[in-house]
This record gives structure tokens, C-alpha cells and sequence, in this order.
């Protein structure tokens, strides 16, 4: 119910102040609710500002101060409501209100009729004190609008000081937490740095032993490598060699075995044609004892008849002239054979190849010599292959073994094979010497593989083939061929020529011997030498015995009587046909090479160094020398050292080589025993051109 406001006192008032009254007399009671909604409304904001100020706290930001206090504004309000404000300065000051005050709870009071109202009635004074209520209340409006911004501008202030405050502390936390956490990351950065700086400390220290490790390793691998790569370059060369070798020796048997065909069926020919010859020979003989008969017959009748006699005579005459022909004929005959004889046999040689090699292993002595080397012969049928168990290698696995190392040459003696089969083998080239060839027969090999045994011992090849020749030379005689032979023994020690069938103490005055070439002939002449005239077997012997005299030998640690000097025998054979004019000039070479052995093994100094030097370096030229004419080079380096010089013209195309390499059995000199080995494949594998019978070149020269 809306409490009955004050009758208006319309006395001296405006019909428009009164309007307003009448209109503003409710919405004043409305105000007045409005206000108590407010004022209500304001006191719990203000009480709501009051704790949120004293939430603040000291410290904070300071308390907000107001125009004026809430409670004081809000009892003004109160009264301005209720009636006359109470110790409100801003209100018109006036007579306490005392019973003609409004009571906001009773009402204006009654209206007109409606009760006694002292001075109720003075509408001016109660329009003024309306009017000023009005003011009151319109001041107190504006009073509570403005603290209500005042306020709303606080709150917003606190709001924002609030949240400044939040904001600020926010900040701090933030910048508190990023600190932190910059200093747990530079923490965590130091440590990672430190333990990076570590590991990359370890992995360095670790590439670093790695790496020293690595090259190592790398320098270790490159030179096994390298050993390996070497090894194989030799063994590939050494392959291929002896395939070149053996390519040349497959050709040369192929066209070998024509041309022993052909030989074959010449000679199964021949043979047929002598046998028949034989026959015819024997029938002639028949006939002539026939005859013989005969003409004894006639002699007895011519004793008995004369005329018949001297008819008989005369026939008997034409037929011995008949028989005399035949028989001359025959002998012709016999003469060409041998002719024909010689050169299918040297043809045969020939193409046996020019440069041979066989290959010797002496017995073991004694079993105070050591062990004995693993050396086996599995090629029994051709005797051609020597298998060499090797010495113990390592290989780059740690793994120790012996390899098995095959060499293949023309023939192989095992130890008990003698020099009576041996020099069934060289028996050929002796012929060929006798056939007008240049021969060359060496023993190569360590010192102490048997060198001199084989050569010149008392069955060795030197007495054998001067035996061989007196024979062969004999027999010959019957076909018309007389021989002159001549010896000389020399021997190359350091690069010199010695004769040594002049005792040492006779050379001293004597001039030195010096080499000489006749290029036309094919032959040798050493110039202040002595040469013996050969004419009974026991003046080779002698001579043997006189060379072995004089010949240097010396003492080294791999054998007591080393010869230190490599020993010539040389053999000149001129033969002479008398029947077909034929002449053939032949030389055969039997050459002791000194001993091979390397020069760290034979443990040599001073002279004996020396000597080794020169027989390692001579040796050396022996090999170049064949090697270059395997090669079928322009130049051949015969004058590079003694010995290659002096036998220039048994080594080479225009003559024939046999190489003997002496090998010991003994484990020791396994070392050696390879080394040798090797050059003699070397020189097995060498090709060298088709040898010329002088005797053709003496045709040759005669024709020119
Ligand atoms: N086939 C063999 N049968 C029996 N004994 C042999 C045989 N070969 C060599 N000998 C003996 O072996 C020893 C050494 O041989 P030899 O003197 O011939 O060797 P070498 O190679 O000529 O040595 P050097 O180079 O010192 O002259 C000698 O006592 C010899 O009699």
C-alpha cells in the first residue's frame, strides 16, 4: 500500500510546481523504495566494499577513501525519506520536525479530514519543506549517484588494482618460475655440456686409439698385402712361364712327333733298304763264291785247254771288275747312311730343344748330416716332376704350413739314380759335339748338391764322354772320319781367367789368357793356354787329376772343400771325311759352376765375400744371359762377365745347353734347394732358337 503522501499547499505555488508534486508525491514513495533498495543495496555494496577493502590487507594498496562514510550517507538517505535529514549539512536547516515532522512510518499524517494537522494545512511551508525534501532527496540522489560511481570506480579501481596485483604477483611467479627454470636449463646445459664434453673427451681418447689401432692394422694388412701381392706376382710369372714353357714344349713335341714319324718311316725305309741291300750283298757273295767255283774250274780246265783257258780268264776278269764295283758301291752306300745317320739323329736332338734342364738330388751321406728335406718323385713313369715340401710359413691368420712346391724339368734323377744313367742321358749331346755342334754341359747348384761328383769325380760326366768320343772316334774310322781332339781346362775365379792345367807356380810369368772370337766358325780360342792333344783316354784322366790340383778351393762354413771358382773343361773335336770331303769343328763345354749359395748363408767375409759376390754376380749374368735369349733379344749381354763371355758360343742359338741343377736332400739347404730350383724353371722355361751344325755352316761357307 503506498503510504498517503502530504496534501500539497497549492498557496503560492506554480499549478506546475504543484503538477510536479502531485506527480512526484509517488514516485518520491517510489523514489523513497527505490532509494531503501538502493541505500539497502548501496550498504551491502558498501559493506561488500568495506570487507573487500579490508581484504586487502596492510600492506596492500591502501584503503580507499571515500567523500563521505556509507553509514552516514545511508541515514541521511533514511531521514531525507522518512522527513526532515538529520545533521545533514547539505539539508536546509530547520525546526526540529518534532509532531509536525513526517514519520515515514505513520505517513504525512492525515489529510485533510482526516485529523488535526498543526500548521498541516500551510501547503506553502509544506510544499517549501516538501520542496526541500525534495532537494534533500534529489541531492542525496546525486550524492548516491556519485558515490555509487565513486564506488563502482573503486570497485573497478580494486578490480584492477586486484588484478594488477594478481597480474604483478603472476609476473613474480612467472619471472620466479623462468629464473628457476633458466637455471635448471643452464644446470641441465652445464651438466649436458659436461657430460658431452666427457663423452666427446672418451670418444676422442677412444677414435684416437682406434685410429692408432687402425693404422696398425692397415700398415700390418698392406704389408702382408704387399707380401701376398709379391708372392703371387712371382708365383703368376713363375705360372706363366712355365705355361709359356710348356705351350712351346707341347708345340715342339707335336711337331716332334712328325717329324720322329717321318723319321721313323725313313729310317724303317732305310732299314728296309739296307736289309735288302744285305741281301742283294750276300746273293752277290753267293754268286761270286759261285763263280770263285766256277773259275776254279775253268782253271782246271784251262789246265787242261788252253784256248778254253784264256776264254774262261777273260770272263772270269769282267766278273771280278763286277764284284770289285758292287763292293764299292756297297761302301758308298755305308759312308751316305752314317751322312744321312748324323743328321736325322741331330735333327732329333734338335728338336728336343736346344736348352734343357734336368734335375739331380744326391743321397743323404750320413745321418750326421741332419734332417732330410721332404722331397718326392711322383712322376715315375717320365721322371720329369720334383715335389719340395716348402718351409713352414705363417699366414695371416696365425696359421703355420708347408706348402708343396711341384718343379717340372726335361728329367729328374732321384738319389739313386747313378752317374752311369745320368750320362745315358747326356750321351746325345756328346754325339752332337762329335756331330760338329757346340755343346754346353753345366752343374749348377748349392755347394756341397754334388757339382763335382757328377762333373769330374772318377765316373763323372767328364772321363764318361772322353771315353764315349775315343769309341765313337775309333768306330768312325771305318767310314772315313779321322779326329784331331784338343783339351783345355780353365777355370773363372773372381773374374779371372786361370788356366789349370798350368800349375799356379809356372803362371805367375806367363802372360795373361785372354778370350777370342772367330765369328765365321762359331768357336772360341783362349789365347795363352795350354791345350793338351787327346790321343788315349788316359791323358783326360791325367789331365782331371792335374785341373782338380790347381783348381781354388777354399774353406767356407757351408762346405770344408768348396770350390770356390767356376771350372771349364773344354773339348775340341775337328773331324775330317776323307771319303765325302766333309768337316765338322764341334765343342763341347763341361762346366763345374761354383757353388751357389746365397751370400747371408754362407756366412763369408773378407775374401771369401768377395768370391761369393763374384759368383752370385756371375751366376747372375748366366741367367740374364739365357734369359735374353729366350726372349730372342737383339742384345745379349755375353761380356757382363767372364764365364757368359767364354762360352758365348755354346750358349745361344747355334748351339746345346744341358743345365744339371744339383740339389741337396737335406732340410737345411731347403732355402737353397728353392732358390736354385726356381732359376732352373726359369731357364727351362727359356726357348732358345734351333742349334746349326758347324758342319752346315762350313757347307755354307764353302758354297759362299
Ligand atoms: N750322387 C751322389 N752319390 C754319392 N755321393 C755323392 C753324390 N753326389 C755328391 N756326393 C758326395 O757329396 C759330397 C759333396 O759333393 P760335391 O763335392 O760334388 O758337391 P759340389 O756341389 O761340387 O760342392 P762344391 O760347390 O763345393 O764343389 C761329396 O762328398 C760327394 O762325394
Amino acid at each position: 500500500m503506498p503510504t498517503p503522501g502530504p496534501r500539497p499547499n497549492l498557496k503560492g505555488a506554480s499549478m506546475t510546481t504543484l503538477a510536479n508534486m502531485k506527480l512526484q508525491a509517488p514516485s518520491s514513495t517510489a523514489s523513497s523504495r527505490q532509494t531503501s533498495t538502493s541505500t539497502s543495496s548501496f550498504n551491502s555494496r558498501n559493506t561488500s566494499t568495506t570487507s573487500f577493502a579490508s581484504s586487502m590487507g596492510p600492506g596492500s594498496r591502501p584503503p580507499i577513501s571515500y567523500s563521505r562514510p556509507a553509514s552516514a550517507m545511508s541515514n541521511n538517505f533514511g531521514q531525507s525519506i522518512g522527513g526532515r535529514p538529520r545533521g545533514n549539512t547539505r539539508t536546509r536547516p530547520g525546526p526540529p520536525m518534532g509532531d509536525n515532522e513526517i514519520d515515514p512510518d505513520k505517513g504525512p499524517g492525515p489529510g485533510p479530514g482526516l485529523g488535526p494537522q498543526p500548521n498541516g494545512w500551510d501547503v506553502d511551508e509544506r510544499l517549501h519543506e516538501v520542496e526541500s525534501q525534495f532537494k534533500v532527496m534529489k541531492e542525496a540522489m546525486s550524492l548516491s549517484l556519485t558515490d555509487r560511481k565513486t564506488l563502482e570506480d573503486a570497485v573497478d579501481l580494486a578490480k584492477t588494482r586486484e588484478h594488477r596485483k594478481h597480474k604483478y604477483s603472476l609476473e613474480d611467479a612467472t619471472r620466479e618460475h623462468r629464473h628457476e627454470l633458466d637455471e635448471v636449463r643452464r644446470e641441465l646445459q652445464d651438466e649436458t655440456e659436461r657430460v658431452q664434453r666427457t663423452h666427446r673427451e672418451a670418444l676422442e681418447a677412444l677414435e684416437r686409439h682406434y685410429r692408432v689401432e687402425l693404422e696398425d692394422e692397415r700398415a700390418r694388412s698392406s704389408k702382408e698385402i704387399q707380401d701376398l701381392r709379391s708372392k703371387l706376382g712371382s708365383e703368376q710369372q713363375d705360372l706363366n712361364l712355365a705355361l709359356l714353357g710348356k705351350d712351346r714344349e707341347i708345340q715342339s713335341l707335336k711337331s716332334e712327333l712328325d717329324a720322329l714319324r717321318s723319321d721313323l718311316e725313313r729310317e724303317q725305309m732305310t732299314k728296309g733298304s739296307l736289309q735288302q741291300k744285305i741281301t742283294e750283298m750276300s746273293t752277290t757273295s753267293m754268286t761270286l763264291e759261285d763263280r770263285n767255283r766256277a773259275l776254279r774250274a775253268q782253271i782246271d780246265f784251262l789246265e787242261s785247254d788252253s784256248k778254253q783257258q784264256s776264254d774262261s780268264f777273260a770272263d772270269m776278269e769282267a766278273r771280278l771288275q763286277e764284284a770289285v764295283k758292287a763292293a764299292d758301291d756297297a761302301r758308298q752306300k755305308l759312308i751316305r747312311e752314317e751322312t744321312e745317320r748324323r743328321m736325322l739323329f741331330n735333327k732329333y736332338q734338335e728338336l728336343k730343344g736346344n736348352i734343357r734342364v734336368m734335375c739331380r738330388v744326391r743321397p743323404v751321406l750320413d745321418s750326421s748330416e741332419g734332417d732330410e728335406a721332404k722331397i718326392l718323385f711322383p712322376d715315375l713313369k717320365t721322371s720329369t716332376q720334383i715335389d719340395v715340401t716348402g718351409p713352414e710359413e705363417k699366414s695371416s691368420l696365425g696359421h703355420t704350413n708347408r706348402k708343396l712346391m711341384p718343379f717340372e724339368f726335361d728329367r729328374v734323377f732321384s738319389p739313386e739314380v747313378h752317374n752311369e744313367e745320368i750320362f745315358g742321358e747326356i750321351s746325345q749331346l756328346v754325339q752332337s759335339a762329335l756331330d760338329g755342334y757346340n755343346v754346353c754341359i753345366f752343374c749348377y747348384g748349392q755347394t756341397g748338391s754334388g757339382k763335382t761328383y757328377t762333373m769330374s769325380s772318377a765316373d763323372g760326366m767328364i772321363p764318361r764322354a772322353t771315353h764315349m768320343i775315343y769309341e765313337t772316334v775309333t768306330k768312325l774310322k771305318e767310314k772315313s772320319w779321322t779326329y784331331t781332339m784338343e783339351g783345355s781346362f780353365v777355370e773363372v775365379y773372381n773374374e779371372d781367367l786361370n788356366d789349370l792345367l798350368t800349375p799356379a807356380k809356372e803362371a805367375e810369368g806367363k802372360k795373361k789368357l785372354e778370350i777370342r772370337h772367330d765369328d765365321a766358325r762359331k768357336q772360341t780360342t783362349v789365347l795363352n793356354c795350354k791345350s793338351v792333344s787327346l790321343d788315349s783316354a788316359d791323358t783326360v784322366e791325367m789331365m782331371l787329376r792335374q785341373a782338380q790340383n790347381n783348381r781354388s778351393v777354399a774353406a767356407t762354413k757351408a762346405n770344408e772343400r768348396s770350390s770356390r771358382s767356376h771350372s771349364v773343361f773344354i773339348l775340341k773335336l775337328v773331324g775330317e771325311n776323307s771319303a765325302t770331303q766333309e768337316r765338322c769343328e764341334g765343342t763341347l763345354n763341361l762346366v763345374d759352376l761354383a757353388g751357389s749359395e746365397r751370400l747371408k748363408h754362407s756366412g763369408a767375409e773378407g775374401d771369401r765375400m768377395k768370391e761369393t759376390q763374384n759368383i752370385n754376380k756371375s751366376l747372375a749374368c748366366l741367367g740374364d744371359v739365357i734369359e735374353a735369349l729366350g726372349r730372342g733379344s737383339g742384345h745379349i749381354p755375353y761380356r757382363n762377365s767372364k764365364l757368359t763371355h767364354l762360352l758365348q758360343y755354346s750358349l745361344g742359338g747355334n748351339s746345346k745347353t744341358l743345365m744339371f741343377v744339383m740339389v741337396s736332400p737335406l732340410e737345411a739347404h731347403l732355402k737353397e734347394t728353392l732358390t736354385s730350383l726356381r732359376f732352373a724353371t726359369k731357364v727351362h722355361n727359356t726357348h732358345i732358337g734351333t742349334a746349326k751344325s758347324t758342319k752346315k755352316l762350313k757347307e755354307r761357307l764353302s758354297e759362299s
